[in-house]
């Protein structure tokens, strides 16, 4: 044993301050301190009060920023087993303080483990703080999982050492593989194919998003899946290519199964807090039935404390704990099926004298398992239970082949677990249920300390540890690579025992067939310690197998320090490397997370950057075209607006002259009727108006004609200007122009009511403007005159009168006067009459005309015919105006949809960059954690 004082600066004396001094050493590293329920001393218990003011997240050990670099790392990364010897600095030698010396490095390891313990605490809040995060973000912005689609890679070469077709997954020796793996830049997303060999290059998702502007698949391949080690989401269909289920999926499944891995997640890192908060450590003693574990168990506690049996007898699990955890009370509580154990509630156990145990641990019918509390008599530096550093449990676990328990049973209990000690029979090696719980075992720990017991049984003991190790080798690696610390090969019933106190089962004060004192040494207190060479098989186990008393006295030597040798091994497996079994599933699920978080991150982060990249494109484009759709809408609008009132002012104006040159010509016009004479004038006049009413009408209808001509025209317009900025959006109408002008064509005979009157017949105001232009002769004359006048040629007779006047001369005349003033009349009379046909159109025109402008009719006409046709326009208007409304409208709406997507894609893009940045940096500070223990020289210290 090495004396040398690993601190510098002297012996260490009890009471005393302590510190690192001299040494570069010194710089950051905390005092120690005293942690766990062992004795403690002064300076351990006052570092203790220190501790348990530092001892919740965030103390001053960690720094407060949570700065990795400041923390202290006790020594390099790398696996390695605490040296056997402290180097000694040359001059200095064992002091006296050797005992706190050795305690005190305890607690310097404890320190580490608090150390390492609150860092991997805040890691895991961290995470599940960025898990929850991750999860708002992929209820708003649904996660894309990478979509690379790879050639197969050949399959790794096999090892020797490995079982074929059984996977280590969860291994720490594999874990500890992971957790070197630097979080690589993950490829950068790709469009997966459908089938292995399509896109075997792969298609930058640039191209690709380019290309296709529909999302891309969100899961992740079958290769791509061994990228993820938490996160990753296994599709079970059955018939169905997990590429097809992938495929298939919509973007909100594959968030919401995402959303699940996350909270499960969560869950599992909340259960690894819980565990490494658990101050405690479980020792989970296992092996196959009969393979001397409770022999085992009771040579750690050197006390008689578990019943041994030839014949399997341990059905329950029995955990044994320092008394102190019951209040100094030595007691079994059994619990019975279904109960979950509270010591502070009676109802959920019973309780039994020590001596009760022989019969409750095959009592597997009523109890589940027992709790067993009792003092372990060594000191503190030797105990297992009460070592001053850490509560310990041990739990002696029913024979793995026990017919009356399922293996399931113990496998179960493995969660809970962080030390596993498996006791191998030296005589059978490993039976196959053996064999299947160490593999199984291996998932959670690499390491397992082994005891091959009953090696006193062994002829050919070198043979036996070859073949030992040699399967060792094959079932743990790890365990085999550390055989020299972890397989021990001893006889446990080599161990003097002291019977439990009050007669329990380990018997009478002799102890289980031994009879005799079980203590080399006499009675120090400190049992087994130094194996004196004059022991006989009483004293100890003193089962039939122990070897003749002078004939194995070597041998007994032998195997107590073969023993000696496992409990320095243990206490350093489980006190030790209890940071590794505690701490390690925190780390290395961390580590697992923050991988997936980090490849995850990494791809959404650019393909929030792509999508980014496209909307703004697409903003860039979308942008002109909306301006664009705006004002060709404003354009149309005046435009359509224009043509219909251009084309109605036109019919307006086109009907409106055409009905006046109409109406004011009619008199003029040929309307085909015949004037039948004097004595059908009254026919004629009838005649005459309904054919001037005609060809009123008929004008109206010309001009309705016309009318129609124009809208035909003006919808085309419509159609063009439609057709122009809306393109194949444009719905083409069909116009039917007959459908115009269905009503009110007769409405003019009803309107236009005058019956000729006489007056009508003779246009005397034509007939007296005439008389005036033959002045200075007398109304007779006059009369005569004109009537002459215009009689000549037609009517030959008034001339002869005329004539005959002149023959009879002016007296005569005088004598003639009133007759030829008669005859005056009667010729002006029958002159007025021979105007009829010419004086009745004209009268009757008058008349309707009069008529007509007294009803407005141009107007009115007018104005209906242009207000149709402004009627027809605008349904054609209205539906380009809505169509180009609605063209503007989805732009708009393209618009806001685009710049929605281009917040959401910065918003995701800022977010996933974060996400590379913490998860990577959570990663860094997770594996900065080193599990292995403080630097050699510290903690070994204490192995004396
Ligand atoms: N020769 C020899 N016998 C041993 C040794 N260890 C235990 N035994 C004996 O082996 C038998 C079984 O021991 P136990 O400790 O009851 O075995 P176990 O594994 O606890 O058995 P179960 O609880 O029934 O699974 C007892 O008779 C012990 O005395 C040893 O190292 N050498």
């Amino acid at each position: 044993m090495s004396s040398s004082n690993p601190f510098g600066g002297g012996s260490a004396t009890p009471g005393s301050s302590r510190s690192f001094s001299g040494d570069r050493r010194n710089a950051g590293r905390p005092q120690y301190m005293t942690v766990g329920s062992g004795s403690t001393s002064e300076s351990a218990a006052r570092l203790q009060a220190m501790l348990d003011e530092d001892s919740g997240y965030g103390g001053s050990i960690m720094s407060g920023d949570d700065n990795a670099e400041n923390v202290w790392h006790p020594g390099p990364p790398q696996d390695r087993f605490t040296p056997d010897h402290t180097p000694v600095k040359p001059g200095e030698t064992n002091s006296a303080s050797e005992d706190e010396r050795r305690v005190l490095a305890a607690h310097v390891h404890q320190m580490y483990y608090n150390q390492n313990r609150t860092a991997l605490g805040r890691a895991i809040n961290q995470t599940a703080e960025t898990l929850r995060r991750l999860q708002e973000m992929n209820a708003k912005w649904p996660a894309h999982y990478p979509t690379v689609q790879r050639p197969p890679s050949p399959p790794p070469p096999a090892r020797p050492d490995v079982r074929p077709g059984l996977a280590h997954t969860q291994s720490t020796l594999d874990n500890h593989r992971g957790l070197e793996r630097v979080p690589s830049r993950p490829q950068p997303p790709k469009r997966a194919g459908t089938s292995l060999g399509e896109h075997q290059s792969g298609e930058s998702s640039n191209t690709a998003v380019a290309k296709t502007p529909e999302p891309a698949p969100r899961l992740v391949t079958p290769q791509l899946a061994q990228d993820f080690s938490v996160l990753k989401i296994e599709l079970k269909m059955e018939g169905l290519p997990q590429s097809e289920i992938v495929h298939s999926l919509e973007k909100q499944s594959v968030a919401a199964l995402l959303d699940n891995q996350i909270n499960s997640s969560i869950r599992h890192l909340f259960s690894l807090r819980e565990r490494i908060e658990d101050t405690s450590s479980k020792v989970l003693i296992t092996g196959d039935l009969n393979a001397g574990k409770s022999t085992f168990c009771n040579a750690l506690l050197r006390r008689k404390v578990l019943p041994e049996d030839q014949q399997p007898c341990t059905s329950i699990f029995c955990e044994v704990l320092d008394v102190r955890e019951n209040g100094g009370v030595e007691e079994v509580h059994a619990i019975p099926h279904g109960y979950v154990y509270n010591r502070n509630d009676e109802s959920t156990y019973r309780v039994f004298a020590l001596k009760q145990l022989e019969d409750i641990v095959v009592d597997s019918d009523h109890y589940s398992q027992c709790r067993i509390y009792i003092k372990d008599i060594r000191v503190v530096d030797e105990s297992l239970l009460n070592n001053g550093v850490v509560d310990i449990a041990l739990i002696d676990a029913p024979g793995l082949n026990n017919d009356s328990l399922k293996t399931t049973a113990v496998f179960a209990r493995q969660e809970e677990i962080d030390v596993v000690v498996f006791v191998v029979s030296a005589a059978n090696h490993f039976t196959l249920s053996a064999k299947e719980f160490i593999f199984n075992a291996a998932r959670e720990k690499a390491y397992m300390f082994m005891v091959v017991n009953g090696f006193d049984n062994i002829r050919d003991q070198n043979r036996c540890k070859e073949m030992i190790l040699k399967q060792v080798a094959h079932l743990s690696p790890a365990t085999f690579k550390e055989s020299s610390e972890l397989v021990h090969f001893v006889s446990s019933n080599a161990i003097p025992v002291a019977p439990a106190p009050g007669n329990g089962p380990g018997g009478d004060s002799g102890g289980s067939g031994s009879g005799s004192a079980p203590f080399d040494g006499g009675d120090d207190g400190k049992p087994g310690k130094d194996g004196g060479d004059d022991e006989g098989p009483t004293g100890k186990h003193g089962e039939p197998g122990s070897p003749p008393k002078k004939k194995g006295k070597g041998k007994e030597k032998q195997a107590r320090e073969d023993f000696d040798e496992l409990e320095s091994s243990l206490r350093r497996f489980v006190l030790e490397k209890r940071a590794r079994s505690k701490l390690a599933p925190a780390k290395t699920y961390l580590m697992n997370v923050l991988g997936d978080l980090s490849t995850l991150a990494g791809v959404n982060k650019d393909v929030a950057q792509n999508e980014l990249d496209r909307v703004t494109e697409e903003l860039r484009q979308l942008e002109p075209v909306f301006e664009q759709s705006k004002k060709a809408r404003s354009q149309a609008d005046d435009q359509v607006a224009n043509n219909i009132d251009e084309t109605s002012n036109e019919v307006y104006a086109l009907t409106r002259n055409t009905l006046n040159s109409s109406i004011s010509r009619i008199a003029e016009t040929d309307l085909g009727v015949q004037y039948p004479g004097v004595f059908g004038a009254y026919n004629y006049a009838d005649d005459l108006k309904v054919a001037m009413l005609n060809q009123i009408t008929e004008t109206v209808r010309w001009c309705e004609e016309r009318a129609r001509e124009k809208t035909v025209q003006g919808v085309s317009g419509i159609k063009s200007l439609g057709l122009l900025h809306l393109g194949d959006q444009y719905v083409d109408l069909t116009f039917r122009s007959e459908k115009m002008f269905r009503s009110r064509r007769d409405a003019l005979a009803r309107q236009v009511d005058f019956e000729p009157e006489l007056w009508d017949f003779f246009d005397f105001a034509n007939i007296w403007e005439r008389q005036e232009k033959v002045a200075g002769t007398s109304m007779a004359v006059t009369v005569a005159g004109v009537v002459g006048t215009r009689m000549i040629g037609g009517l030959g007779w008034l001339d002869g009168a005329l004539t005959a006047t002149k023959i009879v001369g002016t007296s005569n005349v005088r004598r003639l006067i009133v007759p030829g003033l008669v005859t005056a009349v009667a010729l002006g009379v029958a002159y007025a009459v021979s105007q009829i046909p010419n004086s009745l159109p004209r009268r009757l025109s008058a008349k309707l005309s009069a008529q007509l402008a007294h009803i407005d009719y141009t107007h009115s006409n007018s104005t209906r015919i242009s207000s149709e046709v402004r009627r027809a326009l605008k349904y054609p208007a209205d539906k380009l105006r809505e169509g180009l409304q609605h063209s503007v409208e989805h732009l708009q709406e393209q618009r806001r949809e685009t710049v929605k997507v281009q917040q959401e894609s910065e918003v995701a893009r800022k977010y996933f960059s974060n996400l590379v940045r913490d998860s990577n940096d959570i990663r860094t500070r997770v594996m900065r954690v080193d599990l292995e223990g403080p630097a050699p020289g510290i903690a070994s210290s204490y192995n004396g």
